[in-house]
């Protein structure tokens, strides 16, 4: 999808007892994608874990038990459970762009007090409905220092879904480093069909921009991407920031089966695997 994508419009999502916050906000070149309005955001779990910290440390993947073969025993209440889909997301761009209060943002609906460097990375899951069915998006907070990150690089990438790449556009150099990011996700193996967006966060300090948005959308129609301008802190963008991972969410959707697993009964027993398909017919 580019940024000249017919189904794109200029003006804010409404999505459906989604978020909260409110207005349009933006700066023109806020994407929307019309599936959003058949978007509602069901739950959320903040902080998915800060344990997170130290489960990433010693390497565990936590994105998804549910992708690898699980035996559990058959009941019905699990079948309905394990039929729900986790989209994982990650969240890269340099230090202090704002990167943990995008996701904090999309998932508990506010702006956090203090916010400390993420060290390895914070997982935060958000379940919403779309088009009814309920999905899980798991959104990875990378930490962008390079010593807090190093170790975990290959967890990011493993078996993800989509990209947001983040930069502030009231530093510069943040922008520039964008392409160093981009190098470092296409040197993981990442596929070119997983969809992948820019976010210039930080809209709300109008005196201070130093990225201008003809500037961004060029860049970001150059990589293929969307570009949203945005602001964690400002409440009225709050619809905003869950637009870019809502329609994300939903071009997942539109393009596969992700982490499906089939239900074979074996002695007794449940087998979940990962199944991969291509869907036609969500007019995400
Ligand atoms: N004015 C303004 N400040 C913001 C915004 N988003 C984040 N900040 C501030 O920017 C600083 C860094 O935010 P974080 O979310 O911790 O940045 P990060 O990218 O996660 O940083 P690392 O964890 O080091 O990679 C904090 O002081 C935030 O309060 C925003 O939209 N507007």
């Amino acid at each position: 999808m580019t940024n000249d994508s017919p189904e794109e419009e200029t003006r804010a999502p409404s999505l459906s007892g989604g978020g909260g916050g409110g207005g349009a906000g933006g700066r023109g070149v806020i994407r929307r994608n019309r599936a959003d309005d058949n978007v509602t955001i069901l739950t959320s779990s903040m902080d998915l874990h800060r344990a997170g910290r130290s489960r990433a440390s010693s390497g565990t993947d936590p994105a998804p038990s549910i992708t690898s073969s699980l035996d559990l025993s058959a009941s019905s209440s699990l079948e309905t459970s394990i039929q729900t889909r986790i989209f994982k997301i990650i969240v890269i761009g340099d230090s202090n762009v704002g990167k943990t209060c995008l996701t904090f943002r999309f998932t508990g609906g506010s702006f956090p007090d203090k916010t400390e460097a993420t060290i390895g990375v914070d997982f935060r899951e958000k379940a919403v409905e779309i088009e009814g069915e309920t999905i899980k998006v798991q959104v990875w907070d990378t930490a962008g220092q390079e010593r807090f990150r190093k170790s975990m690089v290959e967890h990011y990438y493993r078996n993800v879904h989509a990209v947001v790449f983040v930069y502030d556009v009231t530093k510069m150099a943040s922008f520039r480093n964008l392409q160093t990011w981009i190098e470092e996700c296409n040197g993981h193996r990442v596929s070119a069909s997983v969809p992948r967006v820019l976010v210039g966060n930080k809209c709300d300090l109008v005196d201070q921009i130093q990225v201008p948005s003809n500037m961004a959308l060029k860049f970001a129609d150059a990589h293929n991407m969307l570009l949203f301008e945005t602001s964690a802190k400002d409440p009225k963008e709050c619809q905003n920031v869950n637009s870019i991972f809502m329609s994300l969410a939903c071009r997942l959707k539109a393009q596969k089966s992700l982490l499906y697993r089939d239900v074979e009964r074996e002695d007794g027993r449940v087998r979940l695997s990962q199944e991969t398909e291509t869907k036609s017919n969500c007019p995400c």
